[in-house]
């Protein structure tokens, strides 16, 4: 069970508790520090001993289809590392108590559960107006109907910088004055304040940044964040949002996941850590360069160029140990199947499976299919190919694949339309993520598929007018649905 703690009303954007927590890093006299004296080449440094000292506790969030997997996976392995689930809702947390506190796989007719794992429930945070609030703050509409939400945001931030100002006054000081002061709920003894150094977010990417801003006060440079989702563009959104500074900001390990996980719907309301392992797959992994040290505009500016490029072919080989922890650790798991990339490689595995969820994802979302359902469909082709001219045109043009031979081939329009039928043939049963999101009334992951392709094609001056047409109807049509759920009327009434 996670350790007690009083201190929830740290600002999660304050540096000042990561920074404190740093103080007693564990890591703050590896090893690693010594390969960089030492003058190791990158191959030397990635085979080499990892520190004894290294924390092993691996956190994971997210309890979906692929966090159950990847979960139930780690605490298999051989000498398994320390696992803790991090939940994200007071009734996930319920069950996970009262219930028998394992995770249960089945593959084909076997089904094979593991325990061991700790628990804790992840602070509830919203974001309104970029303004983060913790459970039990008021929100930006407690202010009163004359103040406009956004200076109401604004008021809320500056009571909070002010709150965080003296941490010992803020438990005592109510926001309002007709608040209760007290703001714990009984809940609170399952969230945690411990520094974390490994975390896999297998979560929705929409749903990354407030899972992440919930825990922003727990990571610091020494942790590496492994993402195990659909998409791309959530980590731009959370160095924007979250670690502006490239020095202070965690290492980053991107994952690419293809293995075949659901929950039958019978299941998860019988048992919410249950996952069927349908379809066996890969992840591929690779560890994203930190980014380069700007020199400063001083008076020896060469000189200071030279130092950059130095430090700059230092960092890009550098790997922050957790990172090689977390990549060692997956990769020694068999029934994951998880090989690392160099950041080249997995950048054109993450645009290619871009491409083939901006078609397989939106369309069987909208026409209600299963992914094989858009096959020998000559209208569909026609929209598909209108889909990838764009989409081709955009990759084609990313600045970070230039100097890549044969980018051009690899992400013509020909061989992305090759990759999205085959996969819709040997997935043809499958009903598709964004489709199940559709179904359920959840949001979907639209703005990081197509939306990313509009996004990267406005910097490059791509109009992807057939990508945003499509996202905007994806958009309405989740809209539609949630709508028509709030408005439903419960069929089983149970009197008892
Ligand atoms: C490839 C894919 C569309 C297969 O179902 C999968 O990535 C999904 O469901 O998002």
């Amino acid at each position: 069970m996670a350790s007690s703690s009083q201190e929830t009303h740290t600002n999660p954007q304050d540096d000042a508790s990561a920074r404190a927590k740093a103080s007693q890093d564990p890591l703050a006299n590896s090893p690693y520090e010594e390969y960089d004296k030492n003058k190791m080449s990158a191959v030397d440094r990635q085979y080499a001993a990892l520190d004894s000292n290294l924390p092993k506790r691996i956190y994971v969030i997210g309890t979906g289809s692929i966090g159950k997997l990847v979960a139930h996976s780690l605490r298999g392995a051989a000498n398994p590392p320390p696992v803790t689930l991090m939940l994200h809702r007071y009734s996930l947390m319920e069950a996970w108590k009262k219930g028998k506190k394992r995770i249960t796989i089945r593959t084909g007719k076997n089904d094979d559960w593991k325990a061991g794992f700790q628990a804790e429930l992840l602070p509830q945070t919203r974001r309104q107006h970029k303004v983060t609030l913790r459970e039990g703050q008021p929100n930006t509409w407690d202010l009163g109907d004359n103040v406009r939400p956004h200076e109401a945001a604004q008021i809320l931030q500056e009571q909070i910088e002010l709150e965080n100002e003296d941490t010992e006054t803020q438990k005592e000081v109510p926001m309002f004055e007709n608040e209760s002061q007290e703001q714990s709920t009984p809940q609170n003894e399952d969230i945690s304040d411990e520094p974390i150094y490994n975390l896999i977010i297998c979560t929705k990417a929409a749903r990354t940044l407030a899972a992440l801003t919930a825990i922003r006060h727990r990571l610091s440079s020494s942790s590496t964040i492994c993402f195990l989702q659909n998409g791309m563009g959530t980590i731009d959104e959370i160095n924007a949002e979250l670690f502006p500074d490239p020095e202070t900001r965690p290492t980053y390990i991107q994952g690419i996941i293809t293995h075949g996980v659901n929950v039958p719907r019978e299941m998860a309301e019988r048992d919410p850590f249950f996952a069927v392992h349908a379809g066996q797959g890969t992840i591929a992994l690779g560890i994203l360069p930190r980014e380069e040290t700007k020199p400063s505009s001083t008076a020896d500016e060469e000189a200071s160029l030279a130092q950059a490029s130095t430090q700059l072919i230092h960092k890009t080989d550098r790997w922050a140990p957790s990172a090689r922890y977390i990549i060692r650790t997956l990769t020694r798991i068999p029934v994951l199947c998880a090989v690392g990339f160099t950041p080249a490689e997995l950048l054109q595995h993450q645009l290619e499976k871009l491409a083939i969820n901006s078609i397989l994802n939106p369309l069987t979302a909208l026409l209600d299919t299963r992914n094989g359902g858009i096959l020998y469909n000559f209208a569909l082709t026609r929209t598909m190919r209108l889909l990838l001219a764009e989409t081709s045109l955009v990759i084609r043009s990313l600045p970070e694949l230039h100097g890549i031979p044969n980018v051009n081939t690899r992400f013509s329009p020909e061989r992305l339309e090759t990759l999205v039928v085959s996969v819709a043939n040997q997935t043809k049963e499958n009903i598709s993520s964004m489709l199940a999101d559709i179904r359920a009334g959840r949001q979907t992951e639209i703005k990081y598929i197509n939306g990313y392709i509009v996004k990267r094609g406005e910097e490059l001056g791509v109009q992807c007018v057939v990508n945003y047409a499509i996202m905007q109807t994806v958009i309405g049509k989740a809209l539609i649905t949630q709508r028509e759920a709030d408005d439903d009327v419960p069929q089983e009434i149970n009197y008892s």
